[in-house]
């Protein structure tokens, strides 16, 4: 046993959550912030190619097409596809806070099945911050934006420095993305929070 509390939602003394006045706004698309990651970037074939929009307060919306390479059984999604579609759009609240943070626990629960070709509508929003610890969830709906919830998560991220990446990643991309002017310019960004 670590000791560690497992629960998904703020403690009692979690402050709300507070949109950085430099956050892109609302209805502003938020991009990748890694060209290869497997959630958001472009240049992995058989990522999910996610594409996050800044939404009111501390929220993102986000679509994501399901293709064959991210089926588990027959025509359907994998529930680790479906996983980190939550988690990338819950990741992406970071655009808005302007903190960098990993996942740290992400609890999902999987309503519907979700048929390949399915365009997947994810919403995400922090409901706390306490210290390091973000607190948010996301729904994912199909058949449109107040379609049925699919897909749903509650997650815990964990506030890093940028040297958690620098020192834990491998030296090979690291050394890649450091030299990558739009790399840094996405790093920098984050850099500012007080
Ligand atoms: C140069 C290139 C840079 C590239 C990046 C640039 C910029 C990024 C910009 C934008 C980002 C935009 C979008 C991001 C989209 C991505 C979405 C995907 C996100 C992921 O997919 S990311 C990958 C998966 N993720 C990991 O790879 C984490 C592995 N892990 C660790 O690296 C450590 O485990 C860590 C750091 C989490 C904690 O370690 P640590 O030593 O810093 O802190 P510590 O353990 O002391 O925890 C402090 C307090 O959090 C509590 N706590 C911690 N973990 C908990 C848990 N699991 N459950 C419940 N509570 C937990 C403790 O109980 C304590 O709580 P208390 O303070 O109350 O005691």
């Amino acid at each position: 046993m670590s000791g560690r509390t497992t629960a998904l939602t703020p403690p009692e003394d979690a402050v709300p959550p507070v949109r950085h006045p430099d956050a892109p706004a609302p209805g502003e698309p938020l991009g990748s912030h890694y060209d290869q990651c497997f959630g958001c970037g472009e240049e992995q074939p058989h990522g999910l190619r996610l594409a996050a929009t800044a939404g009111e307060g501390v929220s993102v919306t986000a679509t994501f097409t399901v293709r064959p390479a991210h089926q588990g059984a027959p025509g359907l999604a994998h529930g680790g596809v479906l996983a980190t579609a939550l988690d990338e759009t819950l990741g992406a609240l970071q655009w808005l806070l302007r903190v960098i943070a990993v996942t740290g626990r992400l609890e999902t629960d999987f309503v519907r099945p979700v048929p390949v070709g399915t365009e997947l509508h994810l919403e995400a929003r922090v409901t706390g911050v306490h210290g390091r610890k973000i607190y948010s969830t996301a729904t994912g709906r199909i058949g449109g934006p107040d379609g049925p919830v699919a897909v749903r998560a509650d997650a815990l991220f964990i506030e890093v420095a940028i040297d958690h990446f620098i020192d834990n990643g491998r030296p090979e991309e690291i050394n890649a993305a450091l030299a990558d002017p739009d790399q840094v310019r996405v790093a920098r960004a984050f850099e500012v929070n007080p």
